[in-house]
């Protein structure tokens, strides 16, 4: 984002230790895609929250918001209390300081993240002269170290990003994205390139790294399964909304919203083979955010559809401890089937 974007922002109150709190953020790009829409989140120190959804949900520019990454003409509001002070609130020096430091973001498809004429030790170094967090020798230091952190050997330092394979490199960006030391970390699909084992120990790493260093982490994904094996809460959003959130296993095992469960049923159970080859898919395509159906944006692809749903819409209500969903059936007493009419019958 430049300094063209328009923010609108209110004061910050406290934000009582919470790592991250991000409330009623709206997104809307200068096409008038509506892409981000009253998005509520919050992740604590050592906390994993998954964010999940279909291609074109807005998880992207939710992630890019955090960091007002997003461009020139998109129009941002709400609040994001990172540590307390309201990035979008915040002075563009301010901004460039969080950035890494406070909190950075590792993005799918590694290649087109690094530079390809670079050597991978001097880009991982960058950051750090850039925060001048260390002198060159000491920078390039710290990028071997970061280097055999995430289970690379440092020597690799002086590679491009052509020599290393495509697990590699995504472990290059985890450790360029600790580089500053941040408290959170934003992970947008860090796996969707990569074969399945590969996939397994990039997860497992990211984990390892949240657990020794106390971090946040956000984990983007249109994969439930993906997210409900590492982290701890998932949010699932439709349209740029969040429509259930809660426990991740609650979530994906139980889930409450007709779209949650949807997506639930899209991914194979782990260790449950008879749904391992029977995947069931969602009708339909999400709309488009510059001409939002009426009422629950979901309704056109709802299979429990009431006629209220084409004219309101519903807030998050609770489904369970700890989990909520924004459905006019959560909470309400299950409907009694009706009986067939009777001809003659009074
Ligand atoms: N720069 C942009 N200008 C206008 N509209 C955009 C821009 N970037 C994204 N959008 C639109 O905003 C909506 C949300 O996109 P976003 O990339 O955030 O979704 P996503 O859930 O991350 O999808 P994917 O999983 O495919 O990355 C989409 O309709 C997209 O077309």
């Amino acid at each position: 984002m430049t300094a063209e974007t328009t923010v609108t922002t209110t004061a910050a109150p406290e934000a009582a230790g919470r790592l991250l709190d991000v409330r009623n953020l709206h997104v809307t790009y200068a096409s008038g895609a509506a892409a981000v829409r009253g998005v509520d989140l919050a992740v604590d120190a050592g906390q994993k929250l998954g964010v999940a959804g279909e291609s074109g949900c807005g998880k992207s520019t939710l992630a890019l918001a955090l960091l007002r990454l997003l461009p020139a003409g998109t129009k941002v509001t709400g609040e994001i209390l990172l540590d307390g002070e309201d990035v979008l609130a915040m002075k563009w020096g301010r901004v460039r300081a969080v950035r890494w430091a406070g909190a950075s973001i590792v993005f799918q498809g590694a290649m087109h993240s690094l530079n390809a004429v670079h050597r991978i030790g001097d880009q991982i170094a960058e950051p750090i002269l850039l925060h001048k967090k260390a002198t060159p020798a000491g920078a390039k230091k710290k990028a071997r170290e970061l280097l055999e952190h995430v289970g690379l050997p440092g020597a690799r330092a002086d590679a491009y990003p052509h020599e290393l394979s495509g697990g590699q490199r995504q472990r290059v960006m985890i450790a360029m994205a600790l580089a500053c030391d941040p408290r959170l970390i934003i992970a947008d699909e860090p796996t969707t390139a990569l074969d399945v084992m590969i996939q397994a120990q990039i997860l497992r790493l990211i984990e390892q790294l949240v657990a020794e260093q106390d971090l946040g982490l956000i984990m983007i994904s249109h994969d439930l399964a993906v997210l409900s094996d590492t982290c701890d809460r998932l949010a699932v959003m439709y349209a740029g909304r969040v429509v259930e959130e809660g426990p991740a296993e609650d979530v994906y095992e139980r889930a409450q919203h007709p779209y949650g469960k949807a997506l639930s049923a899209a991914f194979p159970r782990i260790g449950d083979p008879s749904s391992r080859f029977a995947p069931r898919g969602l009708p339909g395509d999400p709309p488009d955010p510059s001409a939002l159906p009426s009422g629950c944006t979901f309704h056109p692809r709802c299979p429990v559809a009431l006629d209220v749903c084409a004219t309101e819409d519903q807030s998050l209500r609770a489904a369970g401890a700890e989990h909520s969903a924004a459905c006019v059936h959560v909470g309400a007493p299950v409907p009694e089937p009706s009986a067939p009419a009777v001809e003659g019958a009074p």
